[in-house]
């Protein structure tokens, strides 16, 4: 298999080239140069498997200069540190599928992918005696599971840039109290999407990229597009074997359009999706653009489910190389036309063709906070924020012809402050979470500007 940047400046690359290159070298970001289908007879093998079986079957399609065995190692061991023994479980409550993607050590779906991703770096490192300083932004949930996935391994530092007093408590606990001598945690004074700009600014100057060995952990990084994509599979899998239904619909809280891209990507290898349902917040350029076609950069708002406030979704880029038939030239005109104006227009057949694929609403604060009481209410199982945008866009949008399943990217314990407005009660906190307020912390606050961070980073890289 072989990588291409949406750019059309970057080629032929392997998979472990494009997972060491993260962001393309031309500014864009790498695909696969072809999506390898499923048939009926492999998905209805596949139904059966293991969750890290099947994480196996998927990512080997996909990383094929990787040795087999030592693929099934990295994946084994990745899903070895979730708590629950189906890695994803599914559970079903009032009409809808919930797919739990909360049980790896941080509490939330980016653990997923970031498990196998730490793994993955120390074993490429490890084949060329090389080492790697990451660089990566956070809105709240990739940050703590970036550093899980790497913290106490050899040879890497990790430099995590988080919006100042824009995250969840917990959130940031559980990245400030990572003290581990090549963990950094870099609060800016500025949004998410100033701190991925930053990330995205620092990986465009290839000769700092190459000269500090630069190693991408956000959702630029193919590889977490990848590990995402068995997780639609295996809720497949559970649902079909509950019902038998011949289509399948996911409902999909999403800001960086990571998320759900993943579950178009699925689609497109043979897995019958009938609806993708996006799901956002008040921060909701991309709701706007799948309903409106209006792809035009707002305010970044505060809402209940921090990890979402974003205006700037980067793996758009992916969706809209494909929304222009992998015209490359026609996509840099648009980042181009985005950069300098803030918007994105698109024809009423190109609109067409994205409502082919999505479904889309905007979840505002209230009806979140709405969502998550009724539901516990009815069924005594507790939504996190970004979860309940998931749930009510299901109940509105879902067209009832098969089961939606919504997933359910974080443990509630994270939002503790919307549970307990919602529903007046505590939520329960997993092991990991205990006396997290009294561990020591490590943490500074800098100005949201590139040539601070580069120094910064510059001073301490390995
Ligand atoms: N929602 C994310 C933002 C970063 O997105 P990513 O998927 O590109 O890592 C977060 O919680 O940090």
């Amino acid at each position: 298999m072989q990588y291409l940047s949406t750019r059309g400046r970057v080629n032929g690359l392997s998979f472990k080239q494009a997972v060491m290159m993260g962001l393309a070298d031309d500014g864009g970001l790498l695909l696969p140069a072809e999506i390898p289908r499923v048939n009926s007879g492999e998905l209805e093998a596949w139904s059966r498997l293991a969750y890290p079986e099947l994480a196996f079957q998927i990512i080997s399609r996909y990383a094929t200069d990787i040795p087999a065995a030592d693929l099934k190692d990295l994946i084994d061991r990745s899903y070895a540190t979730f708590t629950h023994p189906e890695v994803t479980p599914v559970v079903h409550r009032d009409g809808v599928y919930i797919l739990e993607l909360f049980h790896g050590p941080t509490l939330a779906f980016k653990d997923v992918a970031l498990q196998f991703l730490g793994n993955l770096f120390e074993y490429l490192l490890r084949q060329n005696g090389e080492k790697m300083n990451i660089i990566g932004a956070t809105s709240g949930d990739t940050g703590s599971a970036a550093i899980y996935g790497v913290r106490g391994k050899q040879n890497i530092n990790i430099f995590i840039l988080h919006p100042h007093g824009k995250v969840s408590p917990i959130q940031e606990l559980q990245m400030t109290t990572v003290t581990d001598p090549n963990v950094f945690n870099l609060a800016i004074r500025g949004t998410f999407d100033d701190g991925q700009a930053i990330v995205k600014e620092i990986f465009g100057d290839v000769a700092f990229k190459q000269r500090h060995s630069l190693g991408a952990v956000n959702s630029i990084n193919w590889a977490r597009v990848l590990a995402q994509v068995v997780y639609y599979f295996y809720a497949w899998g559970r649902v079909h074997k509950d019902t038998s239904c011949k289509k399948i619909n996911f409902s999909v809280p999403t800001g960086n359009f990571g998320d759900i891209f993943a579950g178009y990507i699925a689609k497109r290898m043979g897995l019958p999706i009938d609806q993708l349902i996006l799901a956002s917040n008040e921060n909701n350029i991309l709701s706007r653009f799948i309903n409106h076609g209006d792809y035009s950069i707002g305010e970044v708002r505060p809402t209940p489910s921090p990890s979402m406030d974003i205006q700037k979704a980067s793996n758009f880029e992916r969706y809209l190389y494909y929304l222009l038939d992998g015209d490359s030239r026609a996509l840099r005109k648009a980042m181009e036309d985005f950069n300098r104006d803030g918007k994105l227009e698109f024809s009423a057949e190109q609109l067409h063709s994205v409502q082919n694929e999505f479904a889309a609403l905007t979840v505002d604060n209230e009806q979140t906070i709405a969502t998550i009481g009724d539901f516990f209410r009815r069924t005594d199982y507790l939504l996190d924020p970004h979860t309940a945008t998931g749930v009510h866009a299901a109940g509105k949008l879902g067209s009832g012809r098969y089961p939606t399943v919504c997933l359910a990217t974080a443990h509630p314990a994270k939002f503790d402050q919307a549970v307990r407005e919602a529903t007046g009660r505590e939520p329960q906190r997993p092991a990991g979470l205990a006396g997290i307020e009294q561990r020591e912390q490590r943490c500074e606050i800098v100005d949201a500007d590139t040539a601070v961070i580069k120094a910064y980073l510059a001073e301490r890289a390995i």
